[in-house]
């Protein structure tokens, strides 16, 4: 066991971890077997032990509480939780984060520190990257919750006021991590709506004992437990969450955004603008601004939302920097954005300040109003002001000074329950994307012939449907999982590991998927994760990766590159290293593939930093204003609105 960083506040003793643990073990056996209503009449005695003010981390709510969770799961699931899963729990119960390897068991091992938490009768939430999880979650737990005579609800996508404030008011609340953001600022707003004044001003009042009128959604924010906490306070961080009124209408300026659309596609690169190496930023060179402001500028429209030149600055946007089936994809005449690191596709989010609409004529579509942002917040700061914060992922390593900088947390690893079977094979280097793609459907064809299932992981839906073509041209049998495709998602996943299954995702694979293995299957290898491209943050990859070889399963991963990836591309020095070897293919060693993996993390490092600087600023920003509202006619940082 390990500490990854400055011990804080909330850090548990790493020497006393085991003792916790034999002290649940020891508890557990004295109720073993205990019928449901001696099991709940404990859980009501240990909860008023707690409200009495008992500690939630000290030795005896921990040993209790513990041995209550795992003779609940044994009863309703058939499980015993494993040493790692209860250490894991008693790191969250203490208010920090665990590591725990994929696979290793984190849904289980988060119901423990929720069962705790919620003791306190102040209500828990636990937070899921996407609402897939957050229901699976609920459906699997939901019943050992309740065998303990606690309550638990779950926030589906679609949930009406009424539902969500039932969900609110069960002890542990399980949705994903952008809807109790979302429902913190509705119930700002309904404040605002009924009493005027400062935002925040009112719930400090009702918090006070202040009689409201106000249905509030939400009862406070006590405990947040965060699965895969490092996407929720890192990945999904970069953007602030916005409230916004719907605009569906035909927009005012929809004729200046075709304008722009046209000068944009004059303008070329490098003489009028400059897209940075990475991709990540485009600036308007003095000559493009020059262009753009001729003698047909419309500069004195009253339509104009922003000056001209910003109408074209988003067209070029549009066209260079948001890619259909990579950023976004078109359903119905809507664009839907795609989530970059999960490859989940949100129906009801925009892009703002006039992005949305920008796509929208490029790609030829009803141009709709800009959505009025009302209010505002980051989700660093929105989770900051829970009572207590923690959570675990697979992947924390590589963001845990962020973690502990901005939230005050602390992570610590805890070791695998058996060793890893895992096989990192050679990567393959190949010249080109085509020649990638040959290698890929050769390899995959090996597997099932042999019947080792594959997961062939993507970087976006147009990668996924070009090697799909490619495999069906071949007359391979294979799946595709892409959040395009027809069949549901959890039957694929179900399939995924079956002997001789080929699958090719996106994203949509990666976090939480969890992928059984059948008894042949297993024989064969296990399941082989081919990674066709890096990603800009490796927490990522190593979540595909994490798909293969769980609970001591075996299982094996491979990398393929070629010299037109685009990550490849950003690093000419990775570029002639990589031509050197590709010219003498007989000199690959097992070294090599270490180097040249090597050289790829700095690069996905020096990414993590740039995205980390971003996050603090956006977080200076927003704590400097301590606004939720946002002013008309203000610019807002590039978010997502919902
Ligand atoms: N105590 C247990 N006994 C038996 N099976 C278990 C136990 N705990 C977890 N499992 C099984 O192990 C598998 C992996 O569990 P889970 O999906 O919770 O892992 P995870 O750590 O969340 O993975 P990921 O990091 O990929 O999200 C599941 O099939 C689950 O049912």
């Amino acid at each position: 066991m390990r500490l990854l960083h400055n011990r804080c506040r909330s850090t548990p003793s790493l020497r006393d971890l085991p003792n916790h643990v034999a002290a649940i073990r020891d508890a557990q056996s004295a109720i073993q077997r205990s019928d449901r209503e001696t099991l709940r009449a404990h859980t009501l005695q240990l909860r008023e032990f707690v409200q009495r003010g008992a500690e939630v981390a000290s030795p005896k709510v921990l040993a209790l509480g513990g041995a209550l969770v795992c003779e609940a799961v044994a009863q309703v699931l058939g499980k015993s939780l494993y040493d790692v899963q209860l250490t894991a729990g008693i790191i969250l119960a203490h208010g920090a984060v665990a590591e725990m390897q994929t696979g290793e068991g984190k849904t289980l091992s988060g119901l423990m520190p929720a069962v705790l938490h919620a003791l306190s009768g102040r209500g828990v939430h636990v937070a899921t990257p996407n609402t897939y999880l957050a229901t699976r979650d609920f459906e699997t737990l939901r019943p050992v919750i309740e065998h303990l005579g606690l309550t638990a609800g779950c926030l589906s996508d679609d949930a009406d006021h009424g539902q969500r404030a039932a969900a609110y008011e069960c002890d542990i609340t399980y949705a994903p991590g952008y809807a109790f953001g979302f429902d913190y600022l509705r119930d700002q707003m309904a404040l605002r709506s009924t009493a005027g004044g400062r935002l925040g001003d009112q719930l400090r009042q009702r918090l006070r004992g202040a009689a409201s009128e106000t249905q509030l959604l939400q009862r406070g924010r006590h405990c947040a437990i965060l699965d895969e906490i490092d996407h929720v306070l890192v990945d999904d961080a970069t953007s602030p969450l916005i409230l916004s009124a719907a605009g569906d209408r035909e927009a005012p300026d929809a004729a200046i955004h075709q304008a722009a659309k046209q000068i944009a596609a004059t303008l070329s690169a490098e003489e009028h603008f400059q897209i940075a190496p990475d991709g990540s930023g485009l600036e308007l060179l003095p000559a493009g601004i020059e262009a753009i402001y001729d003698d047909s500028a419309p500069t004195g429209d009253p339509q104009l939302r922003r000056a001209w030149h910003e109408y074209v600055h988003l067209a070029l946007r549009a066209t260079h920097q948001f890619h259909r089936d990579v950023h976004y994809i078109v359903t119905a005449d809507k664009v839907r954005i795609i989530d970059a690191s999960t490859g989940r596709v949100f129906d009801d989010r925009t892009w703002n300040d006039g992005q949305h609409q920008a796509i929208e004529a490029k790609e030829g579509l009803r141009i709709t109003t800009e959505q009025t942002a009302l209010a505002r917040i980051t989700r660093q700061r929105f989770y900051r002001m829970y009572d207590v914060l923690c959570g675990m992922t697979g992947t924390a390593a590589g963001c845990a000074a962020e973690l502990n900088e901005f939230y005050h947390l602390s992570v610590v690893e805890v070791p695998l329950r058996v060793p890893s079977r895992r096989r990192t094979l050679a990567s393959v280097r190949c010249t080109d994307i085509q020649e990638k793609r040959n290698r890929i459907v050769d390899e995959a064809r090996n597997c099932q012939r042999r019947g080792q299932p594959v997961l062939i992981g993507t970087h976006s839906i147009a990668e996924s449907q070009q090697l799909a073509e490619r495999f069906e041209t071949e007359g391979l049998r294979f799946e595709l999982l892409n959040g395009k495709q027809d069949a549901d998602e959890a039957e694929i996943i179900a399939a995924a590991g079956r002997c001789g299954a080929i699958t090719i995702a996106t994203n949509l694979a990666g976090r939480g998927t969890d992928i059984h293995l059948d008894a042949d299957a297993a024989a064969a290898g296990g399941l082989h994760v081919i990674i066709t491209q890096h990603h800009a943050i490796d927490r990522v990859d190593r979540q595909l990766i994490g798909r293969s070889a769980r609970q001591g399963d075996p299982g094996s991963v491979r990398f393929y590159y070629a010299l037109d990836d685009p990550l490849i591309r950003q690093a000419p020095w990775i570029a002639r290293w990589l031509e050197r070897q590709i010219a003498n293919p007989s000199d690959h060693s097992d070294r090599d593939s270490q180097r040249l993996a090597n050289m790829i993390a700095k690069l996905q490092v020096q990414h993590q930093r740039r995205q980390a600087s971003l996050r603090r600023d956006l977080l200076q920003k927003d704590l400097a204003t301590q606004n939720l509202i946002v002013k008309p006619r203000t610019r807002s940082a590039q978010g997502i609105e919902k």
